[in-house]
């Protein structure tokens, strides 16, 4: 059972052309950050363009009941009044946090060096991921965590009463991880120490600089060394989040391997820590080109034109699989219509997503007539060229909007529709995308329509 009522099937039909604009929503990590440093701040931080998705909306719940006064007006700008470094309150009751990796963990970060306590839980999907990742480094901080076997929510944390600074090498490629580090360190006296070996999305030092915290990154032989000046008094900001990546991998995807199709994805934020799907498409022989290429806050900002075009199969490399990690069961669903196979390796962090990202692809790539190739760490993508996946299949979202979003994309394009079980999930990061798509010119099609 999911936590977001009952499954919603959708059955996605070969499309003609898509055509026009797709304006996707505020990008996800952006907005947790915005809510969470907005919280952390003395005064008033006002945000524009945030993701309204479910995730977000239960970080911008959690952050009221940590003692924030968070609000949205009715054109869509949301303040949030902070509380200071160390003013977070204990929140009277459990802090659910739906199907959301990224707010949890950072939450679980930020108020564990305060003299609080907490109890955090979330859906099916998220009680079942790993939360060893930040218990380990928050419980060197002088934090205590009481959660179920192998480290799962639901759980309590018994924030540090007079926490430690820390020095901690992320032990896998997770901008969660490291980023809950860091959010714990905000409340730590002294210099707060964050290796890691692979770079992975650099959202919350850039974020933090601009929140006024002293953040500096280093590239050593050891990896990125991040160093963080201890309890701040954080400045609130105005924000203007720009439109996410991986929300805009969807059209782009889609454009790509439905014939004849031309579309502009405007305003897209491309900070290279987050952009490596587009590279890789272009390698793949993608029509993908960045116009009015800018900067906007500190990020670089483009409009994506792309259209239609005859993708060949590619090796992905895999260090680059940290800036484009949420964009491979998209990736797939493209290799399916390209000629030749693709090889993606060094990606068993998908394993521990929303779902195992691997075996949900492999399974419904199948079921739709790809043939697949898997090990623990690799998915290999035996392509069927342009418009050549049967599909007629149904395929599970498994609670992964990602997922979700990927089975109907595939549908858009294979000889035979492609059904989704459950397009629920769909609505944590990207609500509008039935519509936009819709309005491009996919075809969906209703259970009872
Ligand atoms: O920090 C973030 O905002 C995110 C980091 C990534 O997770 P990991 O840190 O687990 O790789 C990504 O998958 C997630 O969607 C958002
Ligand atoms: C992995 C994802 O999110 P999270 O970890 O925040 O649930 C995602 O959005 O693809």
């Amino acid at each position: 059972m999911s936590s977001h009522g009952p499954a919603r099937p959708l059955t996605a039909k070969r499309s003609g052309p898509l055509k026009g604009e797709a304006h996707v929503p505020g990008d996800k990590s952006i907005s947790h950050r915005s809510l969470i440093l907005g919280a952390l701040s003395v005064g008033t931080t006002e945000i524009t363009g945030l993701l309204e998705g479910q995730d977000v909306l239960d970080t911008a719940k959690a952050m009221r009941a940590f003692g924030a006064t968070v609000t949205r007006s009715d054109d869509g700008v949301w303040t949030v009044q902070g509380v200071g470094v160390g003013g977070f309150a204990e929140p009277e009751n459990v802090i659910d946090c739906g199907n959301s990796g990224t707010g949890v963990r950072l939450i679980m970060g930020a108020m564990s060096t305060s003299p609080i306590t907490a109890t955090f839980t979330g859906d099916a999907s998220l009680n079942g991921r790993p939360m060893g990742r930040i218990t380990d480094p928050i419980s060197l901080f002088g934090a205590q965590s009481y959660g179920r076997q192998g480290g799962r929510l639901p759980m309590t944390i018994v924030g540090a009463a007079e926490p430690v600074p820390v020095r901690y090498a992320v032990p896998m490629p997770s901008a969660q991880v490291k980023s809950a580090v860091l959010f714990a360190g905000l409340n730590a006296p002294g210099q707060t120490v964050v290796i890691e070996k692979e770079a992975t999305r650099d959202h919350t030092e850039r974020m933090l600089t601009g929140f006024g915290a002293q953040v500096s990154a280093e590239e050593t032989s050891e990896g990125r060394v991040i160093t963080l000046h201890g309890q701040p008094e954080l400045k609130p900001q105005t924000i203007a989040v720009p439109r996410d990546p991986s929300s805009a991998a969807f059209p782009v995807a889609a454009a790509l391997i439905v014939e004849g199709s031309d579309v502009l994805v405007p305003n897209i934020g491309l900070n290279p820590t987050r952009a490596g799907l587009f590279t890789t498409l272009r390698e793949m022989g993608a029509d993908l080109t960045f116009e009015n290429e800018r900067l906007e806050g500190g990020e670089p900002v483009a409009d994506l034109r792309v259209r239609f075009s005859t993708l060949k199969g590619i090796e992905v490399p895999p260090e680059r699989a940290p800036s484009m990690i949420d964009e491979y069961p998209i990736l797939s669903v493209v290799a399916a219509n390209a000629e030749g196979k693709t090889v993606m390796r060094g990606v068993k962090e998908l394993r521990v997503k929303e779902s195992d990202r691997i075996d949900a692809m492999a399974r419904g790539l199948e079921a739709c007539g790809v043939t697949i190739e898997e090990d623990e760490d690799t998915l290999i993508v035996h392509g069927m060229g342009p418009g050549g996946v049967p599909g007629g299949a149904t395929t599970e979202a498994r609670l992964d909007h990602r997922i979700a979003m990927s089975f109907l994309c595939l549908g858009m394009a294979a000889k035979n529709p492609v059904k989704v079980d459950d397009v629920g999930p769909i609505a944590t990061s990207f609500p509008i995308f039935e519509t936009l798509m819709g309005d491009l010119g996919a075809q969906f099609q209703r259970d009872n329509a």
